[in-house]
């Protein structure tokens, strides 16, 4: 059983969430032909468990998130973009202010985005990773305990996309293996189209299903797929978390109630189907 090393609890009572990142169905993939999970619904145990607000401590829980990538391939972009389709204008995810100008991320930040997944609040530790090479010993430091790692490159330029495969490595590393969810993300979409995007893109599916990793087209600039993506990290995210506050409850029997009056019992199955991390071979 695997406990996030950063885990770190919540005020439950925090400010309601912007509608935005409220989650109510299983957000899809982008495409099926490099996706960790092809299911439609939440899992039914976490359902259930979501119903009867019996998620234990996940809806409190601050869940890992490093975003790797060479320099310049757009990291504090995605991570500070949303949908707008003014690049000037767009309001970003975390911090609703956009800079069009490149400035590099010295060593790591990060920023926490606040979700509303299945009436549960859940929140992810976003963190922003320099790409330059002379910060990378300082950024490496933060990249224990992830639950998710977004390897990012740059859709226009296919070294970068080369290079995820080292990024995603060091990453590793510093994890235990098939505990995390890995997405491969092509970023600046907006300046590719046609045939070109066509060819990008294949071959970045090619190298996802390599590393095990779903893959995501978008852009910062339009906000084309942005909300979309991060909405899909946080539920899968989500999922994982509540699934496993539930295996680690003291019996394999959960109970699920309200805290007061009936409580249904269930069996939570301990097949080795069940307990795979669902980060990995999932299609
Ligand atoms: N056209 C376009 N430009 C983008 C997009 N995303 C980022 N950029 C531009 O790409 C440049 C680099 O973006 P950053 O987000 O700073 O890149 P980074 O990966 O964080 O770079 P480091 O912090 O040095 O690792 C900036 O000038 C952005 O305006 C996008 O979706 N479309
Ligand atoms: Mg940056």
């Amino acid at each position: 059983m695997k406990h996030w090393k950063n885990e770190v609890l919540l005020d439950p009572f925090g400010a309601p969430v912007s509608q935005d990142r409220i989650i109510t169905s299983f957000p899809k993939w982008y495409t099926p032909d490099a996706c960790l999970q092809l299911k439609e619904h939440f899992h039914s145990r976490v359902s259930t468990a979501c119903q009867h607000r019996n998620t234990g401590t996940a809806g409190l829980r601050l869940s890992k998130v490093v975003v790797v990538g060479d320099l310049y391939v757009g990291k504090t972009s995605l991570i500070h973009s949303r949908t707008s389709a003014d690049f000037l204008t767009s309001r970003r995810l975390c911090k609703n202010v956009f800079d069009r100008d490149y400035k590099a991320t010295i060593g790591v930040d990060f920023e926490i985005e606040r979700f509303e997944i299945a009436g549960i609040p859940y929140s992810l530790q976003i963190w922003d990773t320099a790409g330059q090479e002379k910060f990378k010993c300082i950024a490496s430091a933060y990249y224990r305990g992830a639950q998710v790692i977004i390897t990012a490159f740059d859709l226009t330029d296919v070294q970068t996309l080369e290079h995820t495969r080292q990024w995603l490595e060091d990453v590793l590393r510093e994890n235990e293996a098939g505990s995390c969810f890995i997405f491969l993300v092509g970023t600046k979409k907006d300046l590719l189209s046609g045939a070109a995007c066509e060819q990008a893109e294949a071959e970045a599916v090619h190298l996802a299903n390599e590393m095990q990793a779903e893959y995501w087209s978008v852009s910062a600039k339009t906000g084309e797929n942005v909300k979309a993506f991060f909405s899909r990290v946080a539920a899968l995210a989500f999922e994982q978390s509540v699934l496993q506050d539930l295996e680690k409850r003291p019996s394999t029997q959960s109970q699920v109630g309200d805290g007061g009056g009936d409580l249904i019992r269930i069996e939570v199955p301990k097949t080795q189907e069940d307990k795979r991390p669902p980060g990995l071979g999932c299609c």
